[in-house]
């Protein structure tokens, strides 16, 4: 059984619900993992009392959270010392084209190169459409974009698109290699 860190950032609760979800699949497994948001990490936090850790953010304007990339920047030794796994939230990933996904690990590849963290699974994680919890210039700038995208512009309503089989599957795998 390891001790399995979950550190994530989000901004509109997408990714957290991930880290949840990746919890859950950790415990099932027979881990013993933890959640912690990265800015809220508790004052006796040390990376070093974990066997393993999965990091996650979500992608707004093109890159992770500031303080995610800042946290795993500072470290990526430590990081790098660990079994680690990476998640990143987008809605590039939802796009369903190849070029979708171009762009979603490109984030991705942006965000290792910047941090120097090198972890041993990553995953692309369709996010979601959160119009309800946007502010009136926020909720109309996502609109263009779903609409660019090809995407749900109905601002009635949230659309979620994250396929759980997938985010379970990534992490089943990376619980089975800490084995
Ligand atoms: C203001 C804003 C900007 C965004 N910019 C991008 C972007 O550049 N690329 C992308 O793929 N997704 C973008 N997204 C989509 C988010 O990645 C997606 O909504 C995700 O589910 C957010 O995760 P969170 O709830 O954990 O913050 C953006 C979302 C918002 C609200």
């Amino acid at each position: 059984m390891a001790r399995v860190l979950v550190l994530y950032g989000s901004t509109e609760g997408q990714a957290a619900t991930v880290a949840e979800r990746v919890a859950e699949v950790l415990e099932t497994s027979g881990h013993d993992p933890a959640v912690v948001h990265i800015r809220h990490r508790p004052e006796s936090f040390d990376l070093m009392d974990y066997d393993a850790v999965v990091v996650g953010a979500s992608v707004h304007m093109g890159k992770h959270q500031k303080y995610v990339t800042r946290y795993v920047k500072k470290h990526a030794d430590e990081l790098n010392r660990l079994p680690s796994a990476f998640f990143s939230v987008s809605l590039a990933a939802a796009e369903g084209s190849e070029e979708g996904w171009e762009h979603a690990r490109e984030y991705v590849a942006e965000f290792l190169s910047e941090t120097g963290w090198n972890p041993d699974e990553t995953a692309v994680v369709p996010g979601a459409l959160k119009y309800s919890q946007y502010g009136t210039l926020k909720r109309f700038v996502m609109k263009q974009i779903a609409k660019r995208m090809g995407g749900d512009t109905d601002t009635a309503h949230d659309y979620e698109y994250t396929d759980w089989n997938e985010v379970e599957g990534f992490t089943a795998d990376f619980a089975g290699s800490l084995e």
